[in-house]
């Protein structure tokens, strides 16, 4: 048991018969989506939906019946992971890509429960660099009205040496913001930006942090 598995396989027995859930992305997800699996595998009757290609071959290989957005309202419960979780909650997400689609899973849940490894835990956001998920066209803009506004260190992400292309087919830029004194603030303000699909900030929209240590214990935080 590693600090990532505690947390993940933690986070899973909230998951009950009938729900909807979300699926997150990532290595902490990746064990709540592997113990959903295996309670699935048990008898477990639930549906999902994935927050990524990557979190969706994963819910097959497990045989975890995947719907799409049109069959449901709302989720019951969402589990993804993050980068970084602060005192208040508020979270940085999006290192692995998939912060969009885990942005509109997380605020269509009833439920959304993060899973982290204790490092993850922060006082101030800001260390880990934000995703900004821009869009491809003329992105150079974004690009440019970001560090004109920002002033801080920001690069355009790359795999293999060209631009990375998330799943919805955009780009993603990096910011350096060192410490995010008000993410609220920030959050509204990217948000407010053409050319800007979405970015890593989730404020205000954890129900739920599990916490995971290196001996298998987990500390479960509750929304105040
Ligand atoms: O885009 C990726 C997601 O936001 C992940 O949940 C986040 O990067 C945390 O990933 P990991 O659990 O692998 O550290």
């Amino acid at each position: 048991m590693n600090a990532k598995q505690a947390a993940g396989y933690r986070a899973a027995e909230w998951v009950e018969d009938g729900m909807i859930v979300g699926l997150g992305t990532g290595s902490t997800a990746y064990y709540a989506i592997e113990k959903i699996g295996q309670r699935v595998a048990q008898g477990l009757k639930i549906k999902a939906i994935a927050t990524s290609n990557a979190s969706e071959e994963l819910a097959k290989k497990y045989n975890i019946p995947l719907i799409r957005a049109a069959e449901v309202e709302h989720l019951d419960l969402a589990i993804d992971g993050a980068d970084e979780v602060d005192a208040n909650m508020a979270l940085t997400k999006g290192g692995g890509g998939a912060l969009l689609r885990e942005k509109l899973v997380a605020i269509n849940s009833e439920r959304f429960i993060v899973i982290a490894d204790h490092s993850k835990m922060v006082p101030h956001l800001g260390n880990f660099k934000l995703p900004i998920e821009i869009v491809p066209f003329c992105y150079e803009w974004a690009f440019g009205q970001l560090q004109r506004i920002y002033n801080v260190p920001i690069e355009m992400r790359t795999r293999d040496g060209e631009l990375y292309i998330t799943d919805n087919g955009n780009y993603i830029a990096d910011a350096s913001f060192g410490v995010i004194s008000d993410p609220g603030k920030l959050s509204h303000e990217l948000k407010a930006m053409t050319g800007v699909v979405e970015h890593g900030l989730f404020v205000d929209i954890a129900h739920t942090v599990v916490v995971g240590y290196e001996d298998g214990r987990t500390e479960v935080i509750e929304k105040k």
